[in-house]
């Protein structure tokens, strides 16, 4: 029995007015994406990753065509809708943890749940994501007492706090050597496998793009199927 996909992108398009100019971005995405697959999307500079991230993640509206997630249309939403569905149904992950420096790193993460107006306090499932993460014992530290992996492991925990029906992560090893780096793929991975998160991740790097079940390659706006 096949399952409705979790993310459906149908001649997706989307095009930026710089000046006088038009830039067409995306120029007709389609992608099915099946709920509990891990991702990569790789492509050169400038061929629309982070634009269709963006579009994913209801940063930017489409310009035309449709994105259903979870069965909800995002090419019809309004501003107001876009921000529930970013809080709500997607976790984003940066090159940059983006954490907030005065904060712990436990208050990091709880600030999802105190924007998003649910529990303060971690319940047990979610204890177990910290401990899949390796961060149990740095809760009380600031970001500037954790290493460059740590940090990415706080930003990963707040971006599944509220259990996101997917996670964007947009060069999530960036910043990393290759030691810490392996760490947070290996993590990406286990979230996966483990609580069958669904993952869509940009990188640049072969290796990386090697951790998902599957690569799709994003040139001049299009994209195409490959296989790991
Ligand atoms: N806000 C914007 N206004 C105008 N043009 C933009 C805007 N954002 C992106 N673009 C253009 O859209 C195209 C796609 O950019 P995008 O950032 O999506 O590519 P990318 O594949 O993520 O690149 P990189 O790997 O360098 O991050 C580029 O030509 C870029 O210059």
């Amino acid at each position: 029995m096949s399952e409705t996909p979790i993310i459906q992108i149908r001649d997706l398009t989307k095009t930026y007015r710089a000046g006088d100019v038009d830039v067409h971005a995306l120029r007709g995405v389609n992608l099915d994406v099946a709920k509990g697959e891990f991702i990569a999307v790789v492509g050169s500079s400038g061929s629309g990753k982070s634009t269709l991230f963006n579009v994913l993640g209801g940063l930017t509206p489409p310009t035309s065509g449709s994105v259903h997630i979870g069965g909800k249309d995002l090419s019809h939403m309004t501003n107001a809708e876009r921000t529930k569905l970013r809080k709500d149904t997607v976790g984003f992950v940066f090159q940059k943890y983006n954490l907030l420096p005065t904060l712990t790193a436990e208050d990091n993460i709880k600030i999802v749940k105190y924007i998003g107006g649910h529990a303060t306090s971690f319940d047990d499932s979610f204890e177990e994501v910290l401990r899949l993460l390796g961060i149990v014992d740095r809760m009380k530290h600031k970001p500037r007492a954790l290493s460059g992996g740590q940090q990415q492991r706080v930003a990963i925990a707040r971006a599944v706090a509220n259990q996101p029906a997917i996670l964007l992560a947009d060069e999530p090893t960036g910043n990393l050597d290759s030691q810490n780096s392996a760490a947070v793929l290996n993590l990406l991975k286990d979230l996966n496998e483990r609580l069958g998160q669904t993952i869509l991740m940009i990188t640049h790097d072969p290796e990386a793009a090697a951790y998902a079940h599957r690569r799709v390659h994003m040139r001049d706006g299009q994209m195409t199927p490959g296989a790991v």
